[in-house]
């Protein structure tokens, strides 16, 4: 198992002082910056654009962790990667052709993954575990911050933790929604190894934000 990589999703922070909030995450032990792209359609939330992320991009060296819930997706595949992100990843949900839209993220040259939300079953990416990177099993529904960790998806990542070790692929099994000090040693013991926190970063303001990601990496 790769050690613990932790995403602050950006959606629990400061809205009006973006810029300092991913240097301040950055320098506080974040591995990967998620940014959570809403279209208030696919969810009932609407949030950040390629401009945004353009505009964080000088901000930090990290990785952008770019978690896309818009439908269609494939239209804006370009504009966030030459915006600045290097995972993008997109629900089977948000389009008619999944393995297309996933060659089309390799093709701009990025990492692909796939978010499985809390009704998905993991065979939807039974037939492009050749082709991705990442992961992601929502433990909420998607939309918004600050919810509670869906139990049930525990089994869902100690199967797909299975599934990735059996695929001898190096892949990113990613867990995000509700992970806080509690949850994030159950989704660690059923085979997580990267944890996307917003609520759980961002709580207390940024003389926090070491000791609440040392906490969810369990250091
Ligand atoms: O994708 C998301 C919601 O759709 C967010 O990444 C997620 O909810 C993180 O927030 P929190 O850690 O507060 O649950
Ligand atoms: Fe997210």
């Amino acid at each position: 198992m790769s050690a613990i990589r932790i995403a602050p999703s950006i959606l629990s922070a400061d809205f009006a002082r973006l810029g300092e909030e991913v240097r301040a995450i950055d320098e506080a032990g974040a591995d990967w910056i998620h940014i959570d792209v809403m279209d208030g359609h696919f969810v009932p939330n609407l949030t950040i654009g390629p401009a945004v992320v353009k505009a964080l991009r000088p901000h930090t060296a990290k990785p952008f962790d770019v978690h896309l819930m818009i439908t269609p997706a494939d239209p804006l595949l370009a504009a966030f990667a030459e915006a600045g992100a290097d995972t993008l990843s997109v629900h089977p949900e948000a389009g008619p052709h999944l393995h297309r839209t996933l060659q089309t993220i390799k093709q701009l040259g990025k990492r692909a993954g796939v978010v499985l939300n809390p009704a998905t079953p993991l065979d939807v990416v039974d037939h492009v575990m050749d082709m991705v990177d990442l992961i992601l099993v929502m433990s909420v529904n998607p939309g918004f911050g600050g919810q509670k960790f869906i139990d049930s998806q525990l089994a869902k990542i100690t199967e797909l933790r299975r599934r990735i070790d059996a695929s001898g692929r190096s892949i990113d099994l990613e867990v995000d929604g509700g992970v806080d000090r509690d949850t994030a040693p159950r989704a660690i013991a059923a085979g997580a190894d990267a944890l996307v926190a917003g609520t759980a970063t961002f709580t207390g303001g940024p003389s926090c934000y070491a000791a609440n990601i040392a906490a969810l990496r369990g250091s």
